[in-house]
C-alpha cells in the first residue's frame, strides 16, 4: 500500500455512504427502538441549495427530536432532503447488498443536548444523526406531492419559499427496523460526525414525482439554466466498521 493510500486510508476511516452487506451486519439486542417526534409546526421553508432542495425546520427548541436507538441523548431536527439519480435505475446513496434504490430521503438532526450550536456539533463524532429512508418506485406519495407542488417556487438555486405544517413523520415507514453505523456527511466537507440510521423498509414514490426532482435548477436565475439531474455520492470503503441491526 503506497504512502498516499495509507495516509488517505488513515485520515478518512468513516466516510458515507456505504454498501450494507446484510450477511456481515451484526444484530445488536442492546439497540433500543427509536423515539421520533416531529411537530408539523416546526417546518418553516423549502430552499433550493443548488445540489438539492431542503425542507428546513425550526431548531431553536426541542419540539422535533429523535432519541434512543443507537443515540445517547436527543438530537434536534434541522432539515430533510433527497438524493436521486438521472434515471430510476439508481439514485440512493446507501446500497443494500449491491442493490441501488431510485432515491433516498435524509432527515438531519444535531446533538443539541451536548453541543450549543449546529456548527459546533458538526465538529464532533457524535454531533449529527441522519435517518435514511430508501425510496422504491410505487404508488404516488401524497406527502412528497405536497413538496413537489411547491417546487416551482424554488426552481432556481438559492430560491426559497415558506413551507409550513409539513407532517414529516408521515413519510417514515411503518416498520422501524433499522441498520446503524458511524459515518460522515455525503456532501462536502464530508465531516465524520454522523451516526447513520437506515430503515430496512423502503417507502414508495412514483416515477413522475422523481422526474420533478430532476427539473430543479442547479443554477441561479442569473445563470444559463442547468438541471440537478442527479446528486448521489458513490459508496465509500467500509474500512474497519461494522454495521449493526436492530433486528435479526
Ligand atoms: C460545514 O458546514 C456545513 C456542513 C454541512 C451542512 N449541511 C448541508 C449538507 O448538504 C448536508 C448533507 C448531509 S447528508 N447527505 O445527510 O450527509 S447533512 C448536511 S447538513 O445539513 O449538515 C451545512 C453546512
Ligand atoms: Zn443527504
Amino acid at each position: 500500500m503506497g504512502a498516499s493510500t495509507s495516509r488517505h486510508r488513515q485520515c478518512r476511516p468513516r466516510q458515507s455512504p456505504i454498501n450494507i452487506y446484510t450477511k456481515k451486519v451484526r444484530y445488536d439486542s442492546s439497540l433500543k427502538p427509536l423515539y421520533i417526534y416531529y411537530d408539523p409546526k416546526s417546518s418553516q421553508r423549502l430552499v433550493n441549495v443548488g445540489h438539492c432542495f431542503n425542507v428546513e425546520f425550526e431548531d431553536t427548541n426541542d419540539k422535533s427530536v429523535v432519541s434512543d436507538g443507537p443515540l445517547v441523548g436527543y438530537y434536534r431536527l434541522r432539515q430533510c432532503h433527497f438524493h436521486w439519480g438521472a434515471s430510476d435505475k439508481d439514485g440512493s446513496e446507501h446500497v443494500i447488498d449491491g442493490l441501488e434504490y431510485p432515491a433516498e430521503l435524509h432527515i438531519v438532526h444535531w446533538n443539541a443536548q451536548k453541543y450549543p450550536t449546529f456548527d459546533e456539533a458538526l465538529e464532533h463524532p457524535d454531533g449529527v444523526a441522519v435517518i435514511g429512508v430508501l425510496l422504491k418506485i410505487g404508488e404516488t406519495n401524497p406527502l412528497i406531492q405536497s413538496i413537489i407542488d411547491s417546487l416551482d417556487q424554488v426552481k432556481e438555486k438559492n430560491k426559497e419559499c415558506p413551507f409550513t405544517q409539513f407532517d414529516l413523520s408521515s413519510l417514515l415507514p411503518n416498520d422501524r427496523n433499522y441498520w446503524t453505523y458511524q459515518g460522515s456527511l455525503t456532501t462536502t466537507p464530508y465531516l465524520e460526525c454522523v451516526t447513520w440510521i437506515i430503515f430496512q423498509e423502503a417507502i414508495p414514490i412514483d416515477s413522475d414525482q422523481l422526474q420533478h426532482f430532476r427539473s430543479l435548477h442547479c443554477t441561479s436565475e442569473a445563470e444559463d439554466p442547468a438541471f440537478i439531474l442527479e446528486n448521489h455520492r458513490a459508496i465509500q470503503p467500509i474500512e474497519a466498521r461494522v454495521v449493526r441491526s436492530s433486528f435479526k
